[in-house]
């Protein structure tokens, strides 16, 4: 497939408790990815990194009573925005956009941008549901809410600019979940969003999962978005996150599942837009866990063994 990529960096960590994943896009680039990206075929350019606002530059007057919540919702708000159009304005001008976090928070942007002019379905490789809202969850992080955000779940109905126009519950699959809040637990069973726990994994393996979840994620839609959060892998294959969680999967069933997407992609066309998070570089050892994220992009663009 000719394929543009157009690396996107989002050197956000206002979504997480713990700082260093705003570091995330530039070690995913010193790991290497431009030259592994060649050696899967497709042609690379960087758009370089999204301006981000830190933490300490922010005015103590703009605090909102009730952030507790939902912390740096409004600069949150900002950055998704500007990714959101970001992405809509690579995927107008033929390029397929990857985009690199920072915290999972900026799937809120990366979604928005995708399913602007298109029906998509989503793929949400994680540890966690994401589908806390402010007033469930427990952290007030919001890495833990962008599902529920853009699917208007609870006291997202009316959040426009994180609402996923044409994106519905149906076509959304979360793949590995292994740690819940429970009244995001609720919340997923609630709905029609698809889960895949690992226990789904163990039992049947991680290929045939991956497939229901392509299946659920291209009914009826144009494209598919796929949401890497590097905590979705064990924590001895992936140290470098901020949230990790035992029981992930392993390194050869995440690119199984990666090189599963890219097989269907090869066939059918159905990738829209990539997005790799959650990688963070203080937590790291020696940068492993920005390679692997590198190589797993590889793999879901086509890169093969032989
Ligand atoms: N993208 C992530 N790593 N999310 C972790 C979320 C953890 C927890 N459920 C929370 O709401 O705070
Ligand atoms: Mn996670
Ligand atoms: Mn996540």
């Amino acid at each position: 497939m000719n394929r543009q990529v157009q690396i996107i960096g989002v050197p956000m960590d206002l979504g997480a408790d713990r700082r260093g994943v705003d570091m995330g896009s530039s070690t995913i680039r010193y790991a290497g990815l431009a030259d592994e990206l060649e050696a899967a075929g497709v042609e690379t350019t960087d758009a370089g990194d999204l301006p981000v606002p830190r933490a300490e530059e922010r005015d103590p007057e703009t605090v909102q009573p009730n952030e507790g919540s939902a912390k740096f919702l409004q600069e949150t708000a900002e950055v998704c925005t500007d990714l959101a159009d970001e992405v809509a304005e690579t995927l107008d001008a033929g390029q397929f956009p990857l985009v690199l976090g920072g915290d999972h928070s900026i799937a809120i942007g990366t979604v928005t941008g995708a399913a602007r002019d298109a029906d998509i379905g989503v793929i949400w490789f994680d540890a966690h549901g994401d589908f806390n809202t402010p007033a469930t969850s427990p952290s007030g992080n919001v890495h833990g809410m962008p599902l529920a955000a853009l699917l208007g779940i609870g006291d997202f109905a009316d959040t426009e600019w994180a609402n996923a126009p044409n994106l519905s519950e149906e076509n959304v699959a979360i793949v590995g979940l292994r740690r819940l809040d429970d009244a995001e637990r609720e919340a997923i069973r609630e709905s029609d969003v698809t889960a895949f726990t690992m226990s789904d994994i163990d039992e049947r393996g991680v290929v045939p999962v991956v497939e229901d979840a392509l299946d659920v994620a291209t009914d009826g839609t144009d494209g598919v978005h796929v949401s890497l959060d590097m905590d979705w892998l064990d924590p001895k294959e992936a140290p470098g996150v901020g949230t990790p969680v035992r029981g992930g999967v392993t390194y050869r069933e995440a690119h199984s599942a990666l090189e599963t997407v890219a097989e269907r992609d090869e066939t059918e066309d159905i990738l829209r837009t990539l997005e790799v998070v959650e990688v963070n570089a203080i937590l790291d050892h020696h940068n492993e866990t920005a390679e692997l994220a590198t190589e797993l992009a590889a793999s879901a663009l086509g890169k093969r063994i032989l």
